[in-house]
């Protein structure tokens, strides 16, 4: 089978990105789609797309239509638009900043009533995004949790700075609208961050011995 006929057969999900400005959706589907990170804020205006392939449990190709839609588009007129007819929905917001988690009530008020007259109603999860400020943290945990639990949402702590579980947020929402099963090895690899520490070796010049005693002791450790 030629690699376009494969393509073809891919199963398509539209998957949302909302939550207010600045909460990092952008920064989010970029290191999804890109594997890349910006530290500059450029406000999304309307929406963007991304596209990236994926492959869950049991060889099954899924691409995922990632819109990324700009926070300034609450109470707008396209927002509706936009969000009718997702599949899967992330609520972003910024665990930094206690107004973005405020303001979900609102993007999951709108998320429901876009999509009321569908027959299928989207996977949603809450996002906790920039966990790499944790000392900055000012929604607690359990307050996330209890969100989730009210509204039977798939819960994540992410941060699109250092990639920490941004592949996993997004295969959740694609294995469960796909009715896939993800086990804990497969959750545990994608969460995971290759991190490296770089070694910062004394620039000290190494101090010599001029004509140093001569020992007839060897050690081996
Ligand atoms: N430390 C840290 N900064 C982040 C993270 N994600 C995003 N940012 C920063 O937060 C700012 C806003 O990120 P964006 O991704 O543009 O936010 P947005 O939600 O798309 O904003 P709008 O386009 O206004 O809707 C940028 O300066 C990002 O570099 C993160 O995980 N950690």
């Amino acid at each position: 089978m030629s690699d376009s006929e494969e393509d073809s057969q891919d199963k398509q999900l539209k998957i949302v990105v909302i939550g207010d400005g600045a909460s990092g959706k952008t920064s989010l589907a970029t290191r999804f789609a890109q594997e890349a990170f910006g530290k500059q804020y450029k406000q999304t205006i309307g929406l963007d797309f991304f596209l990236k392939r994926i492959t869950l449990p049991g060889n099954l190709n899924v691409t995922l239509q990632v819109w990324d839609i700009g926070g300034q588009t609450i109470g707008g007129k396209m927002l509706d638009k936009y969000v009718y007819g997702a599949q899967g929905v992330l609520l972003v917001y910024d665990i930094t900043n206690f107004q973005s988690f405020k303001n979900l009530e609102d993007w999951y008020g709108m998320v429901k009533k876009a999509n009321e007259e569908c027959d299928v109603q989207p996977v949603v999860s809450l996002v906790g995004n920039k966990i790499d400020l944790e000392h900055m943290r000012t929604v607690k945990a359990d307050k996330h949790q209890r969100f989730c639990q009210e509204n039977s949402l798939i819960s994540q702590f992410v941060s699109a700075k250092s990639g920490d579980s941004v592949f996993l947020a997004f295969q959740r929402v694609a294995a469960e609208i796909l009715g896939v099963k993800l086990n804990k090895a497969e959750m545990e690899q994608s969460q995971c961050v290759v991190k490296a520490d770089i070694v910062n070796y004394s620039q000290e010049p190494v101090a010599r011995t001029v004509n140093p005693p001569r020992s007839s002791i060897c050690v081996v450790q």
